[in-house]
């Protein structure tokens, strides 16, 4: 039996920099994987070639069997993927409900043509978009914030609404970009909490790229770690972060920087 998301032999270079080289892994079903590793070691690019925002020079990616290789991003929601950003991606001016409802769209069968043919259908299908938004708005714990514009919410409240308008398209695999970077300890912990509870709850499989070594050991089902855009080292969390090979990467991180 092929694993739910398979990752094989991944490459990518920009001119003349070898990003990413013949990265592979697996990722089970109902599990949390975190994609690690230090600045520059290429997590961001397989993450975005896993999504479709990049074209691999080779190698594939598939989602329970069937490729996702070259099938364009804004594809991907009805292929089961969904995703948040590094960088807040969210409506400032639109409220909470409206910004969930945006992610709802690939989800939606009536355009305005069928709109106009089929209006019962359409107002069946609205009905139930706005009963799944609240549902998602409960789930998250943003009740008390759903008709504020999102551009006046803290920070950490924005990215729940980030995460719950990647939601709304009721995703088989959520990418979570650097989640918690810019959070506060709170932030975090709520943060962790909830990626906990969407494969509980859900059973949503969840691929993580993430900087904060402590929510990935505590919440990870498995860790990947890329260094210089190779993978050298998969498995549980507290297996690979004792691994030399692993520390010696982090540290020689770290006298690069100081240097
Ligand atoms: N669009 C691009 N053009 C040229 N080089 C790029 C591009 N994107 C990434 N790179 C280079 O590819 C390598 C891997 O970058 P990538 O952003 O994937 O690493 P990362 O592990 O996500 O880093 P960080 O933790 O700093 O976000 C780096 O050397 C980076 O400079």
């Amino acid at each position: 039996m092929s694993a739910f998301l398979e990752v094989e032999a991944l490459a990518k270079n920009f001119g003349g920099v070898q990003a990413v080289k013949d990265v592979s892994f697996c990722v089970e079903k109902g599990s949390i994987c975190s994609v690690i590793g230090p600045n520059g070691a290429g997590k961001t690019t397989v993450f975005n070639m896993i999504s479709g925002l990049l074209r691999p020079n080779s190698g594939h990616v598939r989602l329970e069997g069937q490729a996702l290789t070259g099938v364009p991003a804004h594809r991907m929601a009805r292929m089961g993927l969904g995703r948040t950003f590094q960088n807040l991606a969210v409506f400032g001016h639109a409220s909470v409900v409206d910004n969930i409802l945006i992610g709802m769209h690939s989800k939606l069968r009536s355009g305005p043509f069928s709109a106009a043919i089929y209006w019962g259908r359409t107002r069946r299908e609205e009905v139930a978009a706005r009963e799944h938004v609240e549902k998602i708005i409960d789930f998250l714990e943003i009740q008390g914030v759903r008709d504020l514009p999102v551009g006046t919410l803290s920070y950490g409240v924005q990215k729940r609404v980030e995460l719950a308008r990647a939601l709304a398209s009721e995703p088989k695999l959520l990418l979570l970009d650097e989640m918690v970077s810019g959070m506060n300890q709170e932030e975090t912990e709520d943060i962790a909490r909830f990626i906990l509870d969407i494969r509980e709850e859900l059973g949503t499989t969840v691929v993580m790229v993430e900087h904060d070594l402590g929510i990935v050991t505590d919440i990870s089902d498995k860790l990947v770690v890329l260094d210089f855009g190779r993978k050298i080292a998969d498995g549980q969390p507290h297996d690979v972060i004792s691994d030399p090979t692993v520390i010696a990467a982090y540290m020689g991180a770290e006298q690069g920087a100081a240097a």
